[in-house]
């Protein structure tokens, strides 16, 4: 299974944010999106989930997707998770699949759910409403959401970025095991290079809505090319048995 994804165009308005976009998404595989603030990340991800318009088109192992199909397929978890609500958590994640949600809930439902939970150590949590607790298990609680609708192709916007070290590490490694054991596609926009050097199996740099780089952390983190998409100068290092390591230096220009 593959997304492929041909010529996909975004405009608002008059303005061109993503132009004619080509790429493969293997299965079981993470694709990090990297690119300065603005470069097109988020949007991507959005016209992928069907949630603004775009032209082109994207396929999965060949079949194109339609606009029902996005829906089954594809999940998306946003940057801001800010959402008001006084459901409990546990109630949050069982709205990822609102499609199978009855006037009961079907045996085993609850149960799938608070495993989802517990993948990132939440379970505790379960009944606590939405609205008391804190952002970085807010954004957890939504992961799980968003996993717990088990799509073909995951897209995750900053999926760590309000996490503690420790809950980096432990979403990021459960996602990739996800990904290689279910064969999931994942595509996530991330802003700590490091990271993504080290969780995903492909990196596409965008910059103003093009791709500027794509291939594994050892190609795409490169001194020249971090100095042309984020305008840094950077030292990047990498000996047998660490992953390849990003060290920002200066801005540059
Ligand atoms: N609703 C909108 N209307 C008009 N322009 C928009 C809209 N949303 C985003 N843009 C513009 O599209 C471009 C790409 O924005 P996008 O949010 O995709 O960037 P990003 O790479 O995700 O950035 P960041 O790292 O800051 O989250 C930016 O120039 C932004 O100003």
């Amino acid at each position: 299974m593959t997304l492929k994804i041909t010529n996909l165009t975004v405009a608002y308005g008059q303005t061109t944010i993503i132009h004619a976009l080509d790429d493969l998404w293997p299965t079981g595989q993470i694709t990090a999106l990297i690119g300065c603030n603005g470069a097109g990340k988020s949007t991507l991800l959005q016209a992928l989930a069907g949630l603004i318009p775009m032209q082109g088109s994207t396929s999965l192992s060949g079949a194109p997707i339609s606009a029902q199909d996005r829906h089954r397929t594809i999940s998306y978890m946003p940057q801001d998770t800010s959402a008001q609500s006084s459901l409990s958590v546990l109630e949050v994640v069982l709205l990822g699949r609102l499609g199978s949600l009855g006037l009961r809930l079907p045996a085993g439902l609850a149960d799938q759910a608070l495993a989802t939970l517990d993948l990132f150590g939440l379970a505790t949590l379960q009944s606590r409403p939405l609205d008391e607790i804190s952002g970085g298990q807010r954004q957890l609680v939504f992961l799980a959401q968003a996993l717990f609708r088990q799509p073909r192709v995951l897209l995750l916007d900053e999926p760590t970025a309000a996490l503690d070290l420790r809950h980096q590490l432990l979403v990021l490694e459960r996602l990739r095991h996800i990904a290689h054991t279910h064969g999931m596609i994942i595509g996530m926009a991330m802003h700590d290079l490091n990271l993504a050097a080290q969780y995903s199996d492909r990196i596409i740099g965008l910059g103003g809505g093009r791709k500027v780089a794509a291939g594994p952390a050892t190609e795409v983190l490169t001194p020249d090319r971090l100095r042309i998409m984020f305008g840094i100068e950077a030292r990047v290092t990498q000996s047998e048995n660490t992953p390849l390591q990003v060290v920002p230096l200066r801005a540059v220009g």
